[in-house]
């Protein structure tokens, strides 16, 4: 039983915070049940843009009610041609290709396997309150407010509401930068790797912090893209997923490619990441056996990739986001490719984006 946390229930009638300029993208190879949940939240004018993966031949069912843009691989490879090289096929991967067709400031992504939590909040006369949580208004929130990346602040998010910069804390410091990305997080099933899957199948994740807190500049962290939110005009164009799946030797590194890139990137820039709330419910554990198989050679690779983030340095010329990718996919040919040959086509792959990305995005490319 999770202890109940001081958060404010929303009302079904909510007001749909910034709802002309923010979609929300899924991925998906499943059905979209699991929108019934989220009715409560996301009926109001939100617009999804669905990635349908894998044959492209089935056709998706969307319940009634729901304002929606669906694209499946025909669509990707009819809009991008040869560029949809870059999207990847058989793996989550393929949402990115969500984030470069939208026209919105802000992006919310979901799994289809999450849903809005439950939570239970008790008061005084121990009167019980079940109460489903707003993960997007959070989210909302989270990216509204400022990041603090370049001094460390001990009580969490100091700008939310009854909390403040505590003693010690800078003045001039305390303005904040913008915030580029909101990393939430899961209860019950972990986003765990498959070693630590395989080793501890029945654990779940029954801890609720309720914090919310600022990566610190220079610290890079595993994005997990099950529930996340960004904002595309800040950070959009390095938000690309990588080349996972189908033909690829790795998969299910395709958000921590893109949280490694972003956070070198958000660092440079002086944008800020925040990670904690919210919370969504995951209910599907994926087979681990499979997973392994997609992550093994990602699970050694990794302790070359990180040093190599860790040190990348951008230049002062370098002062857009599409800029800053270019640098990094330069280097991430220079010194990954000798790890193993996918590098030098992921950092092809990372130029097509973007060349993609400004295609369909020309306002952005200055
Ligand atoms: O080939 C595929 C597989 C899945 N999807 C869609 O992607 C998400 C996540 O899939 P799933 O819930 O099955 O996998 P998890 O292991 O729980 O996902 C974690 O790993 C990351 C993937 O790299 C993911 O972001 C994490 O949450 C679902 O919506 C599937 O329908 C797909 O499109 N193609
Ligand atoms: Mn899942």
């Amino acid at each position: 039983m999770v202890e109940p946390a001081n958060t404010v229930g929303i009302p079904l009638n909510h007001t749909a915070l910034l709802k002309d300029e923010l979609d929300i993208v899924i991925p998906t190879i499943r059905n979209l049940d699991f929108l019934e949940m989220w009715r409560p939240f996301l009926l109001q004018p939100y617009h999804l843009i669905i990635v349908q993966d894998g044959d492209p031949s089935k056709t998706i069912a969307v319940p009634e009610g729901f304002d929606y843009e669906l694209y499946n691989r025909n669509d990707i490879n009819r809009i991008l041609g040869p560029k949809a090289s870059c999207i990847s096929f058989k793996d989550s991967a393929c949402r990115c290709f969500g984030y470069m067709v939208s026209k919105k400031k802000y992006i919310f992504t979901i799994d289809d396997d999450c849903f809005a939590w439950l939570q239970c909040r008790m008061e005084l006369l121990l009167r019980i309150h079940l109460e489903k949580l707003n993960a997007l208004e959070q989210h909302i929130k989270n990216l509204l407010c400022p990041s603090s990346p370049v001094f460390l602040h001990t009580l969490y998010d100091p700008y939310r509401e009854g909390a403040d910069f505590v003693r010690g804390y800078p003045f001039s410091l305390r303005e904040g930068v913008s915030t580029a990305v909101s990393h939430g997080l899961w209860l019950n099933i972990p986003d765990y790797d498959a070693p630590t899957q395989l080793v501890k199948p029945k654990e779940r994740n029954t801890r609720y912090v309720d914090a919310v807190m600022t990566i610190p500049k220079g610290t890079l962290f595993p994005m997990c893209g099950m529930n996340l939110a960004f904002d595309r005009d800040l950070i959009g164009p390095a938000m690309y997923f990588g080349l996972m799946g189908d033909g690829q030797p790795i998969g299910r590194y395709d958000d921590m490619w893109a949280g490694w890139c972003v956070k070198v990137i958000c660092d440079h820039l002086g944008l800020g990441v925040k990670t904690g709330l919210p919370y969504i419910y995951h209910s599907k554990a994926s087979n681990p056996f499979v997973n392994l198989k997609k992550e093994y050679k990602g699970i050694f690779w990794q302790e070359d990739i990180i040093p190599f983030f860790q040190s990348a340095k951008l230049s002062k010329e370098a002062v857009t986001v599409q800029q800053c990718y270019i640098e990094l996919s330069k280097m991430v040919k220079e010194k990954l490719s000798a790890i193993d040959p996918y590098f030098a086509k992921l950092a092809d792959a990372m130029v097509t984006w973007i060349e993609a990305w400004d295609e369909l995005n020309p306002a952005t490319k200055a």
